[in-house]
């Protein structure tokens, strides 16, 4: 499906941390228009503000100055509660650490997001969309890393988030396990048209983008639209 409307839109958004002398400035006056369906890359280097600009997004964190919307969805001054309401709904998290629940199945782990979303898929249609059902039953310690992050893909996604956000997520693995990852999660971009932002070191991910941002000293540098783009099975670094 083709990249519609924005959804997502910025405009000078601003992140300081600290004061005085351990101020630092994150993020520095960024505009940015996000269409549904997008799926973006962001680049640059350590400290160069990718996490800060993700967290706003997700509703984790909240611009010094600015604003911040998703559709209807005021996230600049919205109250804890309602960045509460926005993140359960409308976001999935996907970092580079996957923080499966240790003693419960893979199935488990799915459905305790499901339990609590208004609208979720059956953790069986999220695992089928990851290619795991063959182990739903299993606990995340009997899984390669790179199945434990495709289960964490799964439980972002079984609440049918409109937006998904990956903070590394095959910062960790090797490049095959990295790619049935990266697969998994341009799978859910392509069928369910999940807006999705995708944070890496990696320029090679580049690749699978609609468009990829590049960020230094907190600010968007470089917007770069990828006409031409490839397939997760195709990245290879
Ligand atoms: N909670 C915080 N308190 C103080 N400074 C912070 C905080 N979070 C981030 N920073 C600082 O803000 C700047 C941008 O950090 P950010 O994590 O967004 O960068 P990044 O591009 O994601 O880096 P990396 O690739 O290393 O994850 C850095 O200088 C960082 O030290």
């Amino acid at each position: 499906m083709q990249p519609l409307a924005p959804v997502f839109v910025a405009r000078g958004l601003t992140k300081v941390y600290g004061a005085g002398d351990s101020r630092v400035v994150a993020l520095k006056d960024v505009d940015l228009d996000i269409r549904q369906g997008e799926f973006i890359v962001l680049l640059g280097p350590s400290g160069s503000g990718k996490s800060t600009l993700l967290n706003i997004l997700g509703g984790l964190d909240a611009p010094t100055s600015g604003t911040a919307t998703w559709r209807d969805h005021e996230l600049t001054g919205a109250s804890d509660e309602q960045l509460t309401t926005y993140r359960r709904e409308h976001v999935g998290f996907v970092f580079q650490f996957y923080n499966l629940i240790p003693s419960l199945t893979v199935e488990e782990n799915v459905r305790l997001v499901a339990q609590i979303a208004s609208n979720p898929m059956t953790p069986a249609e999220a695992l089928e969309l990851v290619g795991l059902s063959h182990r739903a039953g299993h606990f995340p310690s009997q899984l390669s890393g790179g199945e434990q992050q495709r289960v964490a893909v799964a439980r972002a996604i079984v609440k049918r988030p409109d937006i998904l956000l990956c903070d590394e997520p095959t910062g960790a693995l090797d490049v095959d396990t990295g790619r049935l990852v990266l697969a998994a999660i341009a799978k859910v971009n392509a069928e369910l048209n999940t807006t999705t932002a995708v944070i890496t070191h990696n320029s090679a991910i580049a690749g699978m983008a609609h468009r990829v941002l590049r960020l230094s000293g907190g600010r968007i540098v470089k917007e770069e639209p990828n006409p031409r783009r490839i397939r997760a099975e195709d990245v290879t670094w």
